[in-house]
């Protein structure tokens, strides 16, 4: 028996299961590799602006300190569980090992819906799972960062929380904080950015002219804008399709991401910007492009679709989009869609936060331009390194990031003693 299910955590297991086969590891040091060290369920109460109590679920799930803290995202989403929390923490510590960062993986988040919240309601939820939390993070245990549904003033609301706890601010409690709170230049962008820099240099490799290409991008959040705007503004390709949870876009001919921009700005979604480019979001997915960005939910690419996939490149934005019997398909499909895995394409994100931990701890702080370099040094040895070892082995980029990835967590359990 195991509090971990649900079809996200199957599919990070799924995942881990292939993994574990490919590197012949032994079948009783799986489950440690697998499992978390620990999961935190919280209750969150908070009186309502309508004068009732609610209680909130949250959770945060550790999946090991082998190599350092645990880093990883807060979410804030109407239909969080455990299962969903724990994937995304085991996905955590294959990504930050991958990128040679000195963390294990974490996430958390809490099951609610931050469109229906107020102001006041938002930041009582985030202070209270904050307050929860203090016995079980520290800079040197557990890393918050913003996810899905939280931004740079939730993470304030955290640091703050945690800091008036302690008696002194503690800026390296969380990463992607304002700048002006300790946060660092370029962690708002990181992770667009990384999937933008990963999808130029996959281009490269399969002779694909960005300024020649389309692109389209699910999800217009964080991630999902970021990498438009990077893609387009910075590589010049043309972005044929967007969407979000309200609404999706195409047009052949090239959205107009100037007028789309202000829409949002303004309205904070992408419905009612117009009705001649509409299109069902499941749709858009399977349209004509060279890239294809999915930068929202998880298991949006299933065996249903991916065999009716007409990009050259996918790239994960998002955690998880990919589910195991997709990746069956794409496997059979290498040679005509160059897949970026998720553990790869959206590290920008976690790199950047590490910078900032670092530049917090040290009280020494970055100009962008040497975070972005750097950042687009630690992207690119990794890229090399998948690159490498898919050639060398004959495996998907998602088998070769995600071996890596175990290959390293592995090691330092041995080292540490645990497996011989
Ligand atoms: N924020 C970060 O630094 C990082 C985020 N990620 C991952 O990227 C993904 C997106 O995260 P963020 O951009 O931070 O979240 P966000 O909360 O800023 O944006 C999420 C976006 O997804 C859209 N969306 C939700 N349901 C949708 C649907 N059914 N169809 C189309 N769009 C839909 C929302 O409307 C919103 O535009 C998640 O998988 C997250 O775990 C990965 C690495 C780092
Ligand atoms: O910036 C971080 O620490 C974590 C970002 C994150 O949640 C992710 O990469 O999925």
């Amino acid at each position: 028996m195991t509090i971990y299910t649900g079809p996200v955590f199957d599919m990070a297991r799924t995942q881990f299961g292939i993994i574990a086969d490919h590197l012949d590891i032994p079948l009783d040091q799986r489950d440690r590799l697998l499992y978390p060290k620990r999961a935190i369920a919280v209750s969150i109460p908070v009186h309502m602006d309508d004068g009732s109590l609610k209680v909130f679920q949250g959770y945060r799930v550790q999946h090991h300190l082998t190599l350092g803290p645990t880093k990883g995202g807060t979410r804030f989403s109407a239909h969080l569980d455990v299962g969903e929390v724990a994937a995304l923490a085991v996905w955590m510590s294959w990504k930050c090992a991958l990128a040679g960062l000195p963390y294990g993986g974490a996430k958390g988040g809490v099951a609610c819906d931050p469109p229906m919240l107020s102001r006041r309601e938002l930041e009582a939820v985030s202070r209270r799972y904050m307050q929860e939390m203090i016995p079980f993070v520290s800079p040197q245990t557990d890393v918050m960062a913003p996810d899905m549904g939280t931004d740079e003033q939730v993470m304030a609301w955290f640091m703050d929380t945690y800091s008036m706890h302690q008696g002194h601010a503690v800026s390296e409690i969380v990463t992607g904080k304002p700048v002006a709170l300790g946060g660092t230049e370029g962690r708002r962008e990181a992770t667009g950015r990384g999937v933008a820099h990963l999808v130029r240099r996959a281009c490269d490799a399969i002779g694909l002219d960005p300024a020649r290409s389309t692109a389209i991008v699910q999800g217009f959040g964080n991630v999902g804008s970021v990498s438009a705007y990077t893609l387009a503004r910075r590589y010049g390709v043309r972005i044929t399709g967007l969407s979000d949870h309200t609404a999706a876009l195409f047009d052949p001919d090239g959205l107009p991401l100037d007028a789309i921009e202000r829409h949002v700005a303004r309205e904070g979604v992408l419905r009612g910007f117009s009705r001649e480019s509409a299109i069902d979001g499941a749709a858009l997915l399977e349209q004509r492009c060279d890239i294809l960005v999915p930068a929202a939910l998880e298991r949006v690419i299933t065996a249903e679709n991916a065999g009716r996939l007409r990009c050259r490149i996918l790239a994960e934005g998002a955690n998880g989009p990919t589910t195991p019997d997709a990746d069956l398909l794409l496997d059979q499909r290498r040679d005509e869609i160059f897949v970026i895995p998720d553990i790869l394409c959206n590290s920008g994100g976690v790199i950047v936060s590490y910078f900032e931990w670092v530049q917090d701890l040290q009280r020494l702080f970055w100009t962008e331009t040497e975070v972005n370099n750097r950042l687009e040094q630690l992207l690119d040895s990794a890229f090399e390194q998948v690159q490498q070892r898919a050639s060398d082995r004959g495996v998907s980029n998602r088998t070769a990031a995600m071996a890596i990835g175990v290959e390293r967590v592995r090691a330092g359990k041995r080292l540490r003693g645990l497996f011989p």
